[in-house]
């Protein structure tokens, strides 16, 4: 009979044995909670494709923020979501509309929640009639220029708003450098902070997002400026070229399918928080699972925001925030 040379099981034995294999563990802190405001005031409306998740109106905001606010939430990242007829053109010139929904949004969190950070999803895509995330030329390919002057104006308007945070998701060439240009000409840069979706890759897992945030491209598809999912170099020069551009915070989207990223993400940007972003189409999938029985949710999403946490994340942003805060509270009993 052979016996092992080592046993880690006497390390593991116990609840406390196994936390304290942790490097670090979740809380509240590390949770950005995306939401989806409308341009109807009045809207409370189910994303379908969504389960639980509303698309809602300025005047319906502050009553579905007061329960996360008690339950400990930090943080929130604002998508416009402007669904009336003719807002959309080809250049986005409503996304920083003063009455459009983000500003609206922006300025009635500040008011209300001083305590609460609100970041901004900068892009183009929920305001341009083509769907595609910057400006296009005749030819129907991005115009990187003139979309990042855009981007970066949108950007400085979100902030001057009050938004904390601003986080471009667009994936134009240089437009770190251009937001973050725009943030300091305007005397801003001191107090937003800046995330790159550094490490964004094209394909599937957004599909119930473009659903909730009516920006589906009208033609084609965004493999020409978003990462393809075989490029691990490719997300690795992004994130060190953003780096360069004066990118405060790092981020990978999808999650779970880009862990890997994540540690790049750690290692390359070793001194910066590094976010990751569990997107639509993994929320969807593990609530499904969990319908279908394959699952326990609590468990199952607990487990991916520790997988995230290992990996390397220091801020996760997830649909899922609300459960886990109060997942979180039921833990410490
Ligand atoms: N720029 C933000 C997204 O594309 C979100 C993706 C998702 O949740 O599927
Ligand atoms: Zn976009
Ligand atoms: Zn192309």
């Amino acid at each position: 009979m052979s016996s092992p040379k080592s046993i880690l099981h006497g390390g593991i034995h116990y609840p406390l044995t196994r936390a304290l294999q942790a490097e670090r563990s979740l809380t509240k802190d590390m949770l950005m909670y995306p939401m989806f405001i409308s341009d109807d005031p009045e809207a409370l409306d189910a994303i379908s494709s969504l389960p639980g998740q509303y698309r809602i109106g300025t005047n319906k905001l502050v009553e579905f923020m007061n329960p996360l606010i008690k339950k400990g939430l930090k943080s929130v990242i604002i998508f416009g979501v402007p669904l009336k007829e003719g807002v959309k053109d080809k250049t986005g010139s409503r996304a920083d509309d003063p009455e459009g929904p983000t500003i609206l949004a922006v300025r009635l969190l500040r008011k209300t929640f001083p305590d609460l950070f609100v970041a901004c999803d900068v892009c183009l895509c929920e305001y341009t009639s083509h769907g595609h995330c910057g400006i296009l030329r005749e030819d129907g390919t991005l115009n990187n220029d003139l979309s990042n002057k855009r981007l970066a104006e949108v950007a400085v308007n979100y902030a001057k708003a009050g938004a904390q945070c601003v986080a471009p998701s667009d994936m134009m060439d240089g437009r770190i450098r251009s937001i973050k240009q725009g943030l300091m000409d305007s005397g801003l840069a001191h107090k937003v902070m800046l995330i790159s979706y550094s490490a964004k890759f094209a394909g599937n897992w957004y599909g119930p997002f473009r659903d909730a945030a009516n920006s589906a491209p009208a033609f084609g598809d965004r493999r020409c400026y978003q990462l393809p999912p075989n490029a691990r170099g490719l997300a690795r020069r992004a994130i060190k070229r953003d780096m360069e551009e004066g990118a405060d915070c790092i981020m990978v989207k999808p999650g779970m399918p880009y862990l890997d990223i994540v540690r790049d993400a750690a290692e390359i940007a070793a001194d910066y928080p590094i976010s990751v972003y569990q997107v639509s189409g993994e929320y969807s999938m593990l609530y499904h699972a969990s319908k279908a029985g394959v699952f326990d949710l609590k468990s199952i999403v607990m487990e991916t925001m520790t997988d995230f946490i290992r990996a390397g994340a220091t801020l996760v942003l997830t649909y899922y925030t609300p459960d886990i805060l109060t997942w979180l509270d039921e833990e410490q009993q």
